[in-house]
């Protein structure tokens, strides 16, 4: 076959998305790239949100372009108090700078959607005007029974567009009554070219109603205050989950009936859960502010959600965990490489990278004072209550432990767990007191080791070994004898390990607290 013709046909097989991908070039070589985040502040950010906030900034960054944080707040049932203030602290410590939003501001605020409600019905004012929207009087009660109609039939409920035909006769009888306004669906098929789905086509007005865009509160819903605002922000992408795909035929019609260009679409696969749901702002234990007081690193967290919809070339060859700073993402980041179908969220594969990231933190100076830093003030919370316990704070002591653990924890918030509590806490009097073992072994064993001077691990391996066969003692006993009393564990590290962790002195003193029993 001949090879210009083979990489000719290959290249034209990357599908449409390719050149769609060029497309898109054209179009932002033309005009600075303008992508916004735009959240309903319904809740905590969560990995989902995050990790679509993240896409938006890539995809803007990587282009040179401008990101903007947009808040949706005209649902105002759902406003959940601070949760604005707290989605911007939360996307700046994982790094994410905005250009425009509602704390820096920018030339096409407000940022926030209900600070904007004038635009919206100046926008409302115009589409009636020209005939593509009009006044709906029916009452909420009229909707009810359309709806029930509809189950009764077991057909899709679909407002009916009464008001559509509203002659001037009907329009004067209602003057006064309470009202929305609807836009005019028309039996179009809505079509866009999704940057990660491809073709994407829709005719709305053969499955809906026509939709409501601004209520009878003088608020706008979704899809109006969307188009109007991502028209007059200058927005060029938009990258949203694609629980909005459905959605966005019928903003084509409405860019269509204002006469405007609609910007280009991309729309992101979900992160779901096990049993498939949508990850969601009621799990309170994926969200970000969740992580980043449970101990996990920003950078954990940007590479693990990435690990999840592509975005990159995946190195295929090796399942090691990487961590990447942000400035790398910004350059590797490929659009046309999304997945295009959701990703289960494999959460136990966090720990891998908070551990990959830990490591890289004890690797430099300031890394590890930082550590240690945290660490500290991790002990001193969890143990200020306790008088009897003396803890070894000095940045030694705790670099010693820290390097020790790196491979058998992915946090440091571990190290206050009961498997390795023992670093910290001496096995209490009542523990000894009901532990079985021989004590005039533990006392020799306690006269013996005063004497070793080299206490690594190879040694304490090779000194323990002699101490069973000279005493005719089973090793594996003397092991379990000897971990539960220095450690208070049936299992866990080798003894060899925990001695050398605890040091001489402070092993021959847990021995000596057996040495008295009652
Ligand atoms: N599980 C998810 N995976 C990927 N993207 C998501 C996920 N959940 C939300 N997003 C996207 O994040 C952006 C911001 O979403 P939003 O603040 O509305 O969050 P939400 O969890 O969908 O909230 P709500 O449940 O209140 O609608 C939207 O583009 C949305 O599509």
């Amino acid at each position: 076959m001949n090879m210009n013709k083979w990489v000719f046909n290959v290249r034209l097989s990357r599908n449409i998305k390719h050149i769609q991908y060029l497309n898109i070039r054209f179009y932002s070589d033309s005009a600075a790239v303008r992508v916004r985040f735009a959240p309903s502040p319904t809740g905590q950010l969560h990995l989902g949100g995050f990790r679509t906030a993240l896409y938006n900034y890539l995809f803007a960054k990587s282009r040179g372009g401008k990101y903007i944080l947009r808040i949706e707040d005209t649902d105002r049932t759902r406003v959940v108090d601070g949760a604005v203030e707290q989605l911007q602290e939360d996307l700046k410590w994982l790094g994410i700078e905005f250009d425009e939003g509602p704390s820096n501001n920018g030339p096409y605020g407000p940022y926030i959607q209900s600070e904007r409600l004038e635009n919206y019905q100046r926008r409302t004012q115009q589409l009636l005007s020209s005939g593509h929207a009009y006044k709906c009087y029916c009452t909420e009660k009229r909707l009810e029974l359309l709806r029930r109609d509809a189950l009764r039939t077991r057909t899709i409920p679909r407002y009916d567009n009464k008001c559509r035909s509203l002659d001037d006769e009907d329009l004067s009888h209602n003057e006064g009554k309470k009202y929305c306004i609807r836009f005019k669906l028309n039996q179009s098929d809505g079509f866009f070219n999704d940057l990660v789905y491809g073709r994407t086509a829709r005719n709305v007005a053969a499955v809906e109603g026509d939709p409501v865009i601004l209520k009878s509160d003088g608020f706008p819903t979704y899809h109006l205050a969307n188009v109007v605002d991502d028209h007059d922000m200058k927005i060029t992408h938009v990258l949203r989950g694609v629980e909005w795909q459905p959605s966005t035929s019928k903003h084509i019609l409405l860019y269509r009936a204002f006469g405007w260009n609609p910007p280009n679409f991309a729309h992101l696969p979900l992160l779901i859960n096990k049993d498939g749901t949508k990850l969601s702002k009621r799990q309170n234990d994926i969200t970000i502010n969740a992580y980043r007081e449970n101990g996990i690193y920003p950078e954990a967290l940007l590479n693990f959600v990435i690990s999840c919809g592509g975005g990159f070339v995946q190195n295929k060859e090796t399942n090691n965990v990487y961590i990447k700073p942000l400035s790398e993402l910004i350059s590797k980041f490929d659009i046309s490489l999304i997945n295009s179908n959701s990703c289960q969220v494999p959460l136990d594969k966090l720990g891998y990278f908070n551990q990959a990231q830990l490591k890289i933190e004890l690797n430099t100076d300031l890394g590890r004072k930082r550590t240690t830093g945290e660490l500290k003030n991790i002990l001193k919370n969890t143990f200020s209550n306790d008088k009897s316990v003396e803890l070894d704070l000095s940045e030694n002591h705790l670099n010693k432990i820290l390097k020790w653990s790196i491979n058998r924890i992915t946090n440091i918030n571990e190290l206050i767990h009961e498997n390795y509590k023992f670093i910290w806490l001496k096995p209490s009097e009542s523990a000894i007191k009901s532990m079985d073992y021989d004590i005039d072994i533990v006392i020799k064993l306690k006269h013996h080791l005063i004497n070793i001077d080299d206490f690594t691990i190879d040694n304490l391996g090779t000194v323990l070994k002699e101490f069973s066969k000279s005493n005719n003692i089973v090793y594996s006993n003397l092991m379990k004898m000897l971990r539960n009393i220095i450690s208070g564990l049936k299992q866990g590290p080798g003894v060899s390990e925990i001695m050398v962790i605890l040091g001489k002195e402070e092993v021959i003193a847990r021995l000596n607290k057996a040495c008295v029993k009652g």
